[in-house]
């Protein structure tokens, strides 16, 4: 066996095997490796373990996270599968010296920690969701590869882009598919009753379950693949402007695009949630309805990094990046009002759970419980409250998602791998990309909307939530849960279509062109591909309704998409899927439910702290489970914010049948429940013996 010390010597054979073996699937000759503009479309490298591995997850280690916390990044088959992935890759003709080698690789870069031991009496998730499942303590961990549910196509068969479609010609140039399909003609069409909140959950809960980094540069500089050096950079995968684009001018013809790549963990869980530091004399303690709370600081999160976050008056106290385990906080208003909200949240059940009894306990004892007792309701929310409107009630019953009214419901199965894929994160649930509305507005307690800010001027500038102490909370808050969302269809707002933030300054970007460019990025086969791993029929012409056309698609759609594609399979996942007919009672079609859907599933049945789960250590008791079943979106805010009235859906608008309520109708979470005995009593449950200060006797 070839001594392959060096990791390009490996790749330069493995490639040059490769292409020895696979004439068939080699890019028809016709098709030139540069385009007119110059740009390298054929991109060659960024072989290995750069595009394609995982990082780390970061809200959760405030305490919310879905039980099972694998965001990390894009993947390949690389770390399982790998016959299958050899066989694909090598047209058939493996050489079984060489692929040894690349599992030998392989195993060093993929992080399956085989041999890790698990401690089964550990009553707390892991902060990075290794030893969940304690037979694969790999599965799920953050860091780790995304997976799929559909073996990838990339354009070698592991790592280039797709690119070609079915008859060899290269697919659509994202941006042109964004003006013809994504561009409304008209003014905004508003949901009929979901709120902006239905929105700005999805993007909170998805952010707390997959991140993916994208490459950096020199120092984790950010690379900017428009600049002259840097086009054929292995890392780049820009998206092209076509001339006369509607939006953006002529002289300039690249949209910066990086492909994905790993990154590295965070730092260790913190004890409370931090808030921001201030000195006393400035702290808010009576600010709130609620008694004070000593612990609530500033009220705000505590300061992170500036980039890429946009502070415009230096120096102004009220005027600073914040830091809530997850970058991507300071993004835009809306997410910032969750993380605070649920940074607030988090420290006021704390200190209510320090006062009923627990005072003895150690702040990660504390911190542990009350990480817990959050999940379980983030968790809660978002299959009862969140995913019903996303996928609709048939779904969810198919894919057993709905929590029981009442008490325990012991769904984990050690066989389901709750590993987030590649089809969710770069294409099925970047559906809420399209409920985006123009603006981020604030309402005073009259719910009287006085300020709109149009959506592109507040991206990464934390301000809007960041000053007096996070006083315009409450007022994105109410924004939030009291105006429509924009109606998730095929059409994108300019704010997020041709405004989208860059660190460049005025070079801005689409966000819907760059989801179908990552799903090439990612090698996501086609749309027809996904069709028929849901078990729903395939298109195979972009006729009128028949046997053999695009069944899901209005006939409107279906012309559109063959002006952009010359065959059904060769839709992205992205567009074929946002462009379908919506469920009855959801807001995705039937390929994006059945994504989602099955995604949920593995997340909720795969996770042994699936908050349901009747297991002595790990679990509830039962009075506690029952407590949780009762907390609602809006009760969480009514609690953790100024906000003195909300009504008791907060996803959908306030209506005759959702009308709102004062906070103070709302049941509190009865946090006696989780009161242990005094001193020196015990109490038992599933079969063991707790005393006071939490230990088992
Ligand atoms: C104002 C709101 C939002 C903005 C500005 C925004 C922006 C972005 C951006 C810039 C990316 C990275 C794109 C890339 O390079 O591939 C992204 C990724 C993503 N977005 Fe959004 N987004 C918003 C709301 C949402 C919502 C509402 C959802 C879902 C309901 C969502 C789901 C996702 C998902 C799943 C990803 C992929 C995450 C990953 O793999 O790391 N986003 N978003």
């Amino acid at each position: 066996m070839p001594p392959y010390q060096d990791i390009n010597e490996l790749v330069a054979n493995l490639k040059k095997l490769k292409q020895q073996s696979s004439q068939q699937r080699a890019p028809p000759s016709n098709i030139k490796s540069k385009d007119k503009d110059g740009y390298d479309r054929d991109r060659k490298t960024n072989f290995l373990f750069g595009a394609h591995i995982p990082v780390s997850g970061d809200i959760f280690r405030q305490g919310f996270l879905l039980g099972k916390p694998n965001r990390n990044s894009v993947s390949t088959e690389r770390c399982s599968n790998t016959s299958t992935f050899f066989a694909k890759a090598f047209g058939g003709k493996t050489d079984v010296m060489l692929s040894e080698i690349w599992k030998d690789w392989y195993r060093k870069h993929c992080k399956t920690q085989t041999n890790q031991k698990c401690d089964d009496n550990k009553r707390y998730a892991s902060a990075d969701g290794s030893c969940n499942n304690l037979d694969h303590p790999s599965w799920g961990v953050a860091n780790s590869n995304q997976g799929r549910y559909v073996p990838a196509e990339y354009n070698d068969g592991f790592n280039e882009p797709r690119i070609y479609g079915k008859y060899g010609t290269k697919l659509p140039e994202p941006r042109i598919i964004s003006n013809m399909l994504f561009r409304p003609q008209k003014s905004t069409k508003l949901s009929q009753d979901l709120t902006i909140l239905h929105m700005a959950w999805g993007q909170f809960m998805i952010h707390d379950v997959i991140k993916t980094p994208i490459t950096k540069g020199v120092k984790g500089s950010d690379i900017q693949c428009c600049d002259e050096n840097a086009v054929n950079s292995p890392d780049c995968f820009s998206l092209l402007i076509p001339p006369n684009d509607p939006y953006f001018s002529n002289d300039r013809r690249c949209l910066n695009f990086v492909r994905s790549l790993p990154g590295k963990p965070d730092e260790d869980l913190p004890g409370l949630l931090a808030t921001k530091e201030c000195p006393f004399s400035q702290r808010v303690s009576n600010f709130m309805r609620k008694p004070p709370i000593e612990t609530e600081g500033c009220r705000t999160l505590a300061k992170g990094p500036d980039t890429p976050c946009l502070v415009l008056s230096k120096g102004d106290y009220h005027d600073y990046c914040q830091k809530s385990g997850d970058k991507r906080v300071n993004v835009v208003p809306n997410l910032c009002a969750l993380h605070n909200l649920f940074m607030r949240y988090h420290n006021r059940i704390a200190e209510r759970l320090a006062q009923a009894n627990f005072i003895s306990w150690s702040s990660d004892q504390l911190f542990e419980e009350t990480r817990k007792i959050v999940t379980a309701i983030l968790q809660h929310v978002t299959y009862n409250e969140y995913l019903p409107l996303v996928i609709g009630k048939k779904n969810m019953i198919k894919y057993e998602l709905f929590s029981a009214e009442t008490g325990f419901d012991t769904v984990y199965n050690k066989m389901v791998d709750a590993t987030v894929k590649n089809s969710l994160g770069a294409a099925a649930f970047r559906f809420g990309h399209s409920q985006i509305t123009n603006f981020q507005s604030r309402m005073n307690s009259q719910y009287h909307r006085y300020s709109e800010t149009p959506i592109e001027q507040t991206f990464n500038r934390p301000r809007m939530c960041t000053a007096q102490h996070g006083e315009n909370i409450p007022d994105l808050l109410r924004w939030l849960f009291t105006d429509k969302s924009a109606e998730a269809d095929r059409y994108f707002e300019s704010g997020v279509r041709d405004k989208l933030f860059s660190k460049q300054q005025g070079k801005t970007l689409d966000l819907p062109a760059i989801n179908i460019q990552r799903g090439r990025d990612h090698g996501l086969p086609g749309y027809n591909a996904f069709r028929r791993w849901c078990n729903l029929a395939v298109g195979y012409s972009f006729g009128r309704r028949n046997t053999w056309s695009l069944s899901d698609h209005s006939y409107s759609n279906t012309r559109l998409l063959r002006k952009i594609y010359r065959h059904p399979d060769d839709i992205d996942l992205f567009v074929g899927g946002i462009s379908e007919n919506h469920l009855t009672d959801g807001v995705v079609g039937p390929t994006f439910a059945c994504i989602i859907g099955r995604q949920f599933r593995d997340i909720k049945l795969g996770d042994r702290f699936w908050y349901e789960n009747k297991f002595a250590v790990t679990g509830f008791t039962l009075d506690q489970v029952n407590e949780i079943k009762k907390v609602k979106l809006s009760q969480v805010i009514c609690e953790g914010s100024d906000v003195n009235s909300v009504q008791e859906n907060a996803l959908k608008a306030p209506s005759s049948e959702n009308p709102r309520r004062e906070c103070s109708d709302f049941p509190n979470i009865d946090l006696n429940k989780w009161k242990v005995p005094a001193n020196g009593e015990t109490f038992t449950t599933f079969g063991k013996t707790y005393q006071k200060n939490g230990g088992i006797v």
